[in-house]
């Protein structure tokens, strides 16, 4: 079962339609879920994720500064912290059983679909303000939070993705999520207010996610690519 991530989540992936359901269940998501993701994907994958999570910490990072809040700053501290000190290790250790070194991991050539997703949230940062930025973030952190929860059903010991999948569902991760969550909701009342869909700023931050998710389908899609 899926934690509770809050409140702004939510109602901003139902708002999302369809490319929500798009990005979770992506054929790329049912193949790991099964078995059946050729492995050359889903390395070719976690050498682009590798370079995806740096850029995603340099974003985590950049929200420290565009932080109103001393709890607004830890929050996206922790995030820094989660991803290259744990998300990360499950990257470098697989591409290692699979000979590659993380010196290769870190100076592989970015994919378009990688370059477009990351920089797309960075400028969120740069161009925009605080929320635009977590808008832009959210869909990477409970998407994935989402997925591994529901790929938890199916995993067995000798599961090829097992790894993978217990990384997304283990208690760090969903506790990240549900961390993300909090912060989310504070940042939305705090700038928003208490009727926040009611306010502009609710459609910006509505557009920013659903970019974001749709950026996440093409992440897949390019994994998809790896395999042929
Ligand atoms: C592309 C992508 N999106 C989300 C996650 C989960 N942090 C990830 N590792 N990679």
């Amino acid at each position: 079962m899926t934690a509770y991530y809050g409140t702004t989540f939510p109602r901003l992936r139902d708002a999302a339609g369809e490319v929500w359901q798009d990005y979770t269940h992506h054929a790329f998501v049912e193949g790991i879920r099964d078995g059946s993701l050729p492995r050359k994907a889903f390395l070719g994958y976690l050498v682009q994720d590798y370079i995806f999570l740096i850029h995603f910490s340099r974003a985590w990072a950049l929200a420290v500064t565009k932080a109103d809040t001393l709890e607004e700053m830890r929050a996206c501290a922790s995030s820094v912290d989660v991803l290259v000190n744990g998300e990360i290790s499950l990257h470098v250790k697989t591409c290692a059983a699979a000979g590659l070194s993380e010196q290769e991991l870190f100076t592989a050539a970015e994919h378009p679909a990688n370059l477009a997703y990351t920089r797309y949230v960075m400028d969120a940062g740069h161009s925009g303000n605080f929320l635009d930025l977590i808008a832009a973030l959210a869909p990477c952190v409970m998407g994935y939070g989402e997925i591994g929860a529901r790929l938890a059903a199916d995993v067995h010991a000798d599961h090829p993705y097992a790894d993978w999948i217990n990384t997304y569902a283990g208690d760090d991760y969903q506790q990240a999520c549900c961390n993300a969550g909090v912060l989310f909701d504070g940042a939305v009342e705090r700038r928003l207010g208490e009727a926040p869909e009611t306010t502009p700023g609710w459609g910006r931050i509505s557009q920013r996610f659903a970019t974001a998710t749709r950026l996440e389908v093409a992440f897949w899609d390019m994994g998809m690519s790896f395999g042929d």
